[in-house]
């Protein structure tokens, strides 16, 4: 066994620095003492900034891949400067660095995303023409393929930023992730959820992942009281659905898992970022399958979509 946690001193809790993020440490942190019967005083809440916290100015998807607001926590874990980082499993990639796991899932948050807006119930009050805020390639393509006459423009920034975004009139409406808005105790300035049916989420939304050293014997054993086995079941299989379409920031994809009594649903779509199409497609099976179901339905939608889809051409 090997572990720098010895019960002595304080489990080092790594996180990203935003309010949502703090939210899902302490959560883990709450968790974590509930389970073991464990003080406060047993960890220590180490906030660390990420590349992606100091790119504010851009869209992601000019920046790079999903490991921006990851590489440096993953690198703290790896040194030994914090004992498990906490992330959203919707940032994450599909493959960890050497050395460490992510197979700790608490249980899932409400994985819709809201319809935020001063004026408007739904999308589907929107008027022609209405301009929506939104930097997720996937909401932005989801969006127009319902609604082609919208406009988008680009948003980011905290829920506080986007609000005040909304009060200034850069745009009538965004959208959320619930989940975030939930943990953030925020849930009220929804207009409404979106149904899956409707706007199928991105892969893990409403996820949080807890990753630690896989030689950390101790911190496995406790994370193992805190894990949740129908998220990770559902994860699993949306992440090998992410993994197989080689997701990258430039594909709009959405993914999500589901369990009815002993079966396990999959749906995912791909769709052209400009809304111009979408391809979807839905698997069924044993909880077992997961992995196995979400290759099968990516292999799916890629052999529908041809060659040039996920590029964009
Ligand atoms: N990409 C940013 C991000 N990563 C996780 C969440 C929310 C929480 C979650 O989906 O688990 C958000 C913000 C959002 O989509 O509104």
């Amino acid at each position: 066994m090997s572990s720098s946690f010895d019960q002595t001193a304080p489990l080092r809790i790594g996180t990203r620095g935003s309010p949502l993020a703090l939210a899902q440490a302490h959560e883990t942190r709450d968790r974590l003492m509930a389970a073991h019967g464990l003080p406060a005083a047993a960890f220590e809440i180490v906030v660390i900034k990420t590349s992606g916290d100091r790119i504010l100015d851009r869209p992601l998807k000019e920046v790079g891949g999903k490991g921006l607001f990851t590489r440096e926590i993953e690198e703290a874990l790896l040194d030994g400067g914090i004992d498990i980082a906490v992330h959203s499993m919707k940032d994450m990639p599909t493959i960890q660095p050497e050395g460490l796991v992510l197979d700790c899932l608490l249980p899932r948050e409400d994985v819709r995303d809201a319809f935020v807006s001063l004026e408007y119930g739904s999308i589907a009050d929107l008027p022609q023409g209405a301009v929506v805020g939104s930097s997720s390639l996937r909401r932005r393509a989801q969006l127009l393929h319902r609604r082609p006459d919208l406009q988008l423009v680009e948003f980011r920034g905290n829920v506080q930023t986007r609000l005040k975004k909304l009060r200034d009139g850069v745009a009538v409406a965004t959208f959320l992730a619930m989940a975030g808005l939930r943990r953030l105790d925020m849930a009220g300035i929804a207009r409404s959820g979106i149904s899956p049916d409707e706007m199928l989420p991105a892969v893990a939304q409403g996820a949080i992942g807890v990753e630690r050293r896989a030689d950390d014997d101790a911190v496995a054993g406790l994370l193992a009281a805190i894990g949740d086995g129908p998220t990770a079941l559902r994860i699993e299989a949306e992440r090998a659905f992410l993994a197989r379409l080689d997701g990258s920031c430039q594909t709009p994809i959405a993914g999500l898992a589901e369990l009815a009594g002993d079966r396990l649903i999959l749906r995912g779509e791909i769709l052209r970022p400009d809304g111009s199409q979408a391809i979807s497609g839905r698997r069924e099976g044993a909880f077992g399958d997961g992995p196995a179901m979400g290759r099968d339905l990516a292999e799916e939608l890629l052999a529908k979509a041809g060659p040039g889809f996920l590029a964009g051409h």
